[in-house]
């Protein structure tokens, strides 16, 4: 509770709780997972049930062409005898398109920052599906946190996960990689990859993520069983390689992952407050708008989103924004608003060249929001809902906001976590020329004190 001897003491110890809060959960929340399937002969869906550890799988076969010739072979490195009535390994490696990658505009082949062998999504298949193990799941339970929905049953529900099978990849000894990247983003509602490894016999090819100076390392040598399928998958915003392959072939599917409404979400559109885990966070904030000091005269807070987002350049609108593409702790912070009742705007902006850009240190931004009388955020505040369907808002109106956390440290894509000389400023998987990596920031409008009416 507030106390009325020292409200704005109360109020930062509460700021330092919500920071303390907010620090905790991005310690643990992922920006990557991984898991296996063991591969088994004979292995049929109805042996996948969770009681069953570890999941099994039966043995992925590839069926691809070459000109009008069909071929296919059965993945499996504990089959050392070849099989005549089946293509062999080395016939798919060799059918293999040399792999490109997108910088600047152009698809660019150049075996100093990727060497790899290709099949596009037309031309091959494959019965492996992820959906069919829980991976997609799996996917969507730790990379998109969940956000309850208003329903009849008070279970958190997550948004869906789409998974796109997008290319076959054939990274060879002895020097088969890909250098330090972001992955092309592909559109608003793009936020992640899946990299599927096939059971063979290789060694290096570890793929490194980070994020904001943690890094995870996955297909690592000591770590992972070869005749198991690995898979990894990540948001395509964070700094990713492959080290290089020393030994085999190392057949890896790569799937886009898209955001997608789940079951039962189109009719149960209202977000609602998330699961428990955040409910440090929630009361934090709570407690803070429940405080007469807090913004007294209203105004338009803001909380700089800590990953970036796809964004296109030719006029956007708030309405295309949707909050199910955010992730991690920024769906969280985004969720807890909108629990609250309060509109929550979402707003790309340039890295660094923020109108007005001068941002003063978090201090001073978070001591402003109790002391200064912001009667200019307040009439901005009411201008800006009426921006509230769908129409363009310029970057005139970060001038008035109020900042709430720190500005990301600039890690343009390509640029920032792994500790490797970096060939090129940017490099994508695949060129794209419509949509590029932007910060968004969420912008709260914030009734006056006097106004705020929350919900217990
Ligand atoms: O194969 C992998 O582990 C990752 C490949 C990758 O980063 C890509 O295809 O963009
Ligand atoms: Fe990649």
């Amino acid at each position: 509770m507030v106390s009325q001897q020292h409200p704005q003491t109360s109020v930062e110890r509460l700021l330092a709780q919500l920071d303390k809060a907010m620090t905790h959960y991005q310690l643990t929340n992922s920006f990557s997972c991984g898991g296996s399937l063991e591969v088994r002969l004979g292995t049929h869906y109805s042996d996948f049930t969770i009681t069953k550890k570890p999941v099994m799988c039966f043995r992925p076969i590839v069926f691809w062409c070459k000109g009008s010739v069909s071929k296919h072979t059965t993945i499996d490195c504990s089959w050392t005898t070849s099989r005549n009535w089946e293509n062999s390994l080395d016939e798919l490696v060799q059918d293999c398109s040399p792999a490109t990658f997108g910088c600047d505009g152009e698809n660019i082949f150049d075996e100093k920052i990727r060497k790899a062998g290709v099949l596009d999504a037309a031309s091959f298949s494959t019965n492996f599906n992820p959906y069919d193990f829980g991976i997609v799941d799996a996917v969507a339970q730790e990379l998109l946190p969940g956000l309850a929905r208003a329903g009849k049953q008070p279970a958190v529900e997550r948004w869906g996960v789409v998974a796109e099978l997008y290319k076959l990849n054939v990274y060879s000894a002895p020097s088969g990689m890909f250098k330090p990247h972001v992955d092309t983003p592909r559109g608003r509602t793009h936020f992640g990859s899946l990299v599927v490894a096939l059971p063979t016999d290789f060694q290096g090819g570890q793929l490194r993520v980070a994020y904001k100076g943690k890094e995870r390392a996955y297909l690592d040598d000591g770590s992972f069983c070869r005749s198991d399928i690995n898979w990894v998958a990540f948001y395509s915003d964070c700094e990713h390689e492959v080290l290089p392959v020393t030994a085999g072939h190392r057949i890896t599917l790569t799937y886009q992952l898209y955001v997608s409404e789940c079951i039962g979400g189109l009719v149960q559109p209202q977000l609602q407050m998330p699961d428990s885990k955040f409910y440090p966070m929630y009361r934090c904030i709570k407690d803070m708008l429940a405080s007469p000091t807090f913004m007294k005269n209203g105004g338009i807070l803001g909380f700089h989103c800590v990953y970036q987002y796809p964004e296109k350049f030719e006029g956007t609108y708030f309405y295309e924004r949707y909050p199910r593409t955010l992730k991690g702790i920024d769906a969280v912070i985004f969720a807890i608003f909108r629990a609250l009742e309060l509109t929550v705007h979402i707003k790309p902006y340039e890295a660094g060249s923020i109108i007005g850009g001068k941002i003063a240190d978090a201090r001073v931004r978070l001591e402003s929001l109790f002391t200064e009388e912001a009667t200019c955020g307040r009439l901005v505040a009411n201008e800006f809902e009426r921006f509230d369907c769908g129409h363009y808002v310029g970057d005139e109106i970060f001038e008035h906001v109020k900042w709430f956390n720190e500005k990301p440290a600039l890690h343009p894509a390509g640029e920032g976590c792994l500790d490797v000389a970096k060939p090129t400023r940017w490099i994508g998987n695949e060129t794209e020329v419509d949509w590029d990596y932007l910060f968004r920031a969420l912008l709260v409008v914030v009734p006056a004190s006097s106004d705020r009416t929350l919900k217990t």
